[in-house]
């Protein structure tokens, strides 16, 4: 692994967890020593300053450093491009497969996008596979992102898309359930109650609509009752611009991830 930050751990803990490595069979390159110290005493594998000494004997090599890293990781994996052909993960948002395969032009290359939930095992990931991505590839790519959650796989075109729903959606999300329970507060209620109100409300709406298949205008309209008080919420919901303020999130993020390519 290069890069041990936010989505490095997150993997990082449930491939242990999980046991698919060995934790001594895992190599992460993180240049924070703070960083490093944490991930080899928590999860008990190695960690190095060197990403050669992760390169050098990698079968798979999972980059998650940050898109602006890139260059820096580049002039590294280069270094080691001449030795195997490890197959390489990519969680980097916006980066093309092209500039990676231009970078690699031996090694099997898979374009990824987690979330932040595969920390609980509730993640999704979607895959994008390059040019000479062999079946077992996949399949390892699959084995490794099935421990944090879904997984599914998509043409490369729609990677951008990808990452400004699920991959950015998240913070969306977050964002939603601190308002809602901000309502609560301002509607009366301890702020403890709110934050506990909002996040059931969230999970059990997602479960009840994964559960019964149901368009979710279906189950909105189960809730309403005429006259009653969730129309009131919607109708002013829907006058503060609720559904366009998403959507363009969502395609705004997806604008972001083509930018961050070049
Ligand atoms: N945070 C999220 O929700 C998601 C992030 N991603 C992608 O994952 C990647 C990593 O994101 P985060 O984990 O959030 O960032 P982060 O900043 O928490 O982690 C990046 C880590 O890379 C390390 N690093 C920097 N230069 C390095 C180098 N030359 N060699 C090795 N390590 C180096 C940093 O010290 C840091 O610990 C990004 O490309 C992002 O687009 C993808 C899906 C979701
Ligand atoms: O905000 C970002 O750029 C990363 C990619 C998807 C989620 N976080």
């Amino acid at each position: 692994m290069i890069g041990g930050g936010v989505m490095g751990e997150a993997l990082l803990s449930r491939l242990v967890a999980e046991q698919v490595f060995e934790p001594g069979a895992i190599t992460v390159g993180e240049p924070q020593a703070e960083r490093r110290t944490t991930l080899a005493h928590q999860y008990g594998v190695v960690a190095t300053a060197d990403n050669q000494q992760v390169l050098s004997q990698a079968e798979v090599v999972l980059l998650a450093v940050k898109p602006q890293n890139l260059a820096a990781v580049a002039a590294d994996l280069e270094q080691a491009a001449s030795h195997g052909s490890p197959l390489l993960l990519s969680i980097l948002a916006g980066i093309p497969l092209s500039n990676l395969q231009a970078i690699v032009p031996n090694w099997p290359v898979i374009r990824a996008m987690p979330n932040t939930p595969a920390t609980v095992g509730a993640g999704m990931t979607v895959l994008a596979p390059g040019q000479g991505v062999q079946p077992h590839h996949l399949a390892q790519a699959r084995r490794i992102f099935q421990t944090v959650g879904q997984v599914l796989e998509v043409p490369e075109s729609l990677m951008d898309a990808v990452t400004g729903l699920s991959g950015s959606g998240p913070g969306y999300v977050a964002i939603m359930i601190e308002a809602l329970a901000d309502g609560g507060v301002a509607a009366g209620l301890p702020r403890t109650v709110a934050l506990q109100l909002a996040l059931q409300t969230v999970r059990g709406t997602a479960e009840l609509l994964l559960a019964k298949e149901w368009h979710p205008a279906m189950l909105k309209d189960r809730v309403t009752s005429p006259g009653g008080t969730t129309i009131a919420g919607i109708a002013q919901l829907e006058q503060a611009g609720i559904r366009s303020a998403l959507i363009e999130a969502v395609r705004t993020a997806a604008q972001r991830s083509r930018d961050l390519g070049g």
